[in-house]
């Protein structure tokens, strides 16, 4: 079913950012639905920041079109403004400034009617845990710490989309989760999010996601319908000379990849092949082996297959 258009916070088609001769962004197509998490996963360099930025109209696409909120993207950047968030990478807190001073200097930045400003400070404080460090130095803070200011900041005038660019990468596992718990409740709140990362647990939270290769998209969609169209079957080997029997199995016809992760090796086998289990323990370099199950895909797998790793 096709979304109404009010229903569709991006759509682009054809994004082309070129760097001299170098293509970052590759002929990207998006459209993103209202109302849910949106993620960019991609390896380092694959393209994710620069189709982010050009989304936000920051960048000027080289081709292509963008539409963000029924605004056109670059021409109409100065409107978006007001109605998204933007976090970036390095959080573009000011170091020299306090937790308070930062949210201050924001509200202005972002023309908040003076009477709502300080409410708005206050309650944003309270949400991300930032009233006890309003007189901190942001570049006295820890990196949870600097990621909440930075959240709060950038939601401070209620946008309604909010683009967060690996707004994780720099803080331990238990903020991760914390941090992506206070998404949702954005997301409930109607706020609509896009976020990159290259962290497979990551793009598994979000609604649906687009796998970003140099530049290009090598598949959408929710990460469960990913996994079950993935055209592979998963089947892990134990047992010894692990190392000897992938070296085998890469050069065999079938099998698409195989990776050894602990003391068992995760082989995806082309889903043409109707029993993939006997298809590798009838292989004579599995003789050894102790144990050969068919396990559930995730999404690394999804990623694996979609991507240059699974043509290796
Ligand atoms: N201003 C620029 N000038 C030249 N090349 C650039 C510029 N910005 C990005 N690139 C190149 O474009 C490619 C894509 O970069 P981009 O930052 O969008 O990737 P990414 O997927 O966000 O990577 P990362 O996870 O490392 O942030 C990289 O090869 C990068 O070096």
């Amino acid at each position: 079913m096709i979304a109404p258009a009010s229903d569709i916070v991006v759509r682009a088609e054809g994004l082309v950012k070129k760097f001299k001769n170098f293509r970052a962004v590759d002929g990207l197509d998006l459209t993103i639905e209202r109302g849910m998490i949106y993620g960019f996963l991609g390896p380092n360099g694959s393209g994710k920041t620069t189709a982010m930025r050009m989304l936000t109209g920051l960048l000027t696409p080289t081709e292509g079109t963008v539409e963000v909120l029924g605004l056109s993207v670059p021409k109409d950047a100065e409107t978006l403004k007001y109605k998204i968030g933007y976090m970036t990478q390095t959080f573009s807190l000011y170091g020299d400034l306090t937790v308070l001073e930062n949210l201050n200097f924001m509200s202005t930045i972002y023309g908040l009617p003076r009477k709502k400003r300080q409410d708005r400070i206050r309650e944003v404080m309270d949400r991300y845990e930032l009233t006890d460090l309003k007189d901190r130095f942001a570049g006295k803070m820890s990196g949870g710490q600097r990621q909440r200011l930075a959240l709060a900041t950038a939601v401070l005038h209620e946008p309604q989309l909010l683009f967060l660019d690996e707004p994780t990468s720099a803080v331990d596992p238990e903020s991760r989760r914390h941090f992506w718990e206070q998404l949702f409740d954005l997301v409930e709140n109607g706020t609509s999010i896009i976020v990159t990362t290259h962290f497979m647990d990551e793009a598994e939270r979000c609604h649906k996601i687009a796998i970003l290769e140099a530049g290009q998209k090598r598949a959408d969609g929710a990460p469960k319908e990913l996994m079950a169209a993935m055209g592979a079957n998963v089947v892990e080997i134990e047992g010894p000379n692990l190392r000897e029997i992938r070296r085998h199995l890469l050069g065999t016809a079938g099998v698409m990849a195989a990776a050894q992760l602990g003391a068992r090796l995760r082989v995806l086998v082309d889903d043409d092949i109707r029993d993939p289990r006997s298809f590798l323990k009838e292989k004579p370099e599995t003789d050894g082996a102790t144990l050969i199950e068919q396990v559930r895909p995730n999404l690394e797998d999804v990623f694996v297959t979609a991507t240059g790793e699974g043509r290796q």
